[in-house]
């Protein structure tokens, strides 16, 4: 088995909508460690739709969209890392964090943290738009000082080629392609009654979070601008 890691510089960037794209491109199975806040559809159910893929069951399923350790403390819970170490598949595994790198699991320890003691090769997803520059280079800086294997950064947004290429120089970073904002991924490809195919995977519930149908312009739009190649190869495929 292989793991590769989804991050971002910040929650609500599209590292779920990224993580959908790579999911379905490397035929992987996706996993959420930690979900925090369960609005109309979880991210794992956001990318078995988007990726026709499988998804694990969550380490932690929390309710109050908040920061994992304040989400947990609203329902009496403490995230223990211990019960979050990579699961195995067969295949490629696709992990996506919870928002940036220094979001706490509990009162001693931060998601980058944890993506140390993973130790795979990392994404990291970063907006085009004003502020980037600052927040990838911090990111980037806290990854390694970890220790984390940086695979590159995966823009996300309009193109903005001078913000671009002033990350991957002073950030020493490949440039790993930028995925364009896409339209109608909301109401695509809603899965359909898979009867027999529930139960199938390990752990899965009923409903979105099981493999059907997937958003063929988000497979099109990741074939076309991200460079699957690089990450192929960081993951040793
Ligand atoms: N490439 C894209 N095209 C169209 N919409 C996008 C794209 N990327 C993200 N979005 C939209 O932006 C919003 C936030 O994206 P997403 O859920 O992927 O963020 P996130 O970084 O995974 O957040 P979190 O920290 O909660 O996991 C969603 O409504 C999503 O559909
Ligand atoms: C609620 C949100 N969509 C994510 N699940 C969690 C984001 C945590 C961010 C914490 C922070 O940096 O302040
Ligand atoms: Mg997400």
């Amino acid at each position: 088995m292989s793991a590769i890691v989804v991050t971002g510089t910040d929650t609500e960037i599209g590292k779920t909508v990224f993580s959908a794209g790579l999911t379905a491109a490397l035929n992987a199975t996706y996993w959420k460690p930690v979900q925090s806040g369960q609005e109309e559809e979880t991210d794992s159910q956001i990318v078995t739709r988007l990726s026709g893929r499988p998804s694990l069951p969550e380490g932690y399923l929390l309710q109050l969209p908040a920061s994992p350790h304040l989400s947990a403390e609203a329902e009496g819970v403490t995230i223990d890392p211990d019960t979050l170490d990579l699961p195995q598949v067969d295949g490629v595994l696709v992990a996506e964090g919870a928002g940036g790198l220094m979001v706490p699991l509990n009162r001693e320890i931060l998601y980058l943290d944890l993506m140390a003691r993973w130790g795979a090769p990392v994404i990291l997803c970063a907006r085009t738009k004003l502020g980037t520059i600052n927040h990838t280079l911090l990111s980037l800086q806290a990854l390694r000082n970890a220790g984390c294997n940086v695979v590159g950064v995966a823009f996300i947004g309009e193109s903005e080629e001078a913000v671009e290429k002033t990350i991957c120089q002073f950030g020493k970073v490949a440039h790993l392609g930028r995925l364009p904002m896409i339209n109608g991924l909301h109401n695509e490809t809603a899965a359909p009654d898979l009867g027999e195919v529930q139960g199938a995977f390990p752990g899965g519930r009923s409903g979105a979070d099981q493999p059907g149908g997937r958003s063929e312009a988000l497979v099109e739009a990741f074939a076309k601008h991200i460079d699957l190649d690089t990450i192929k190869k960081a993951i040793q495929l």
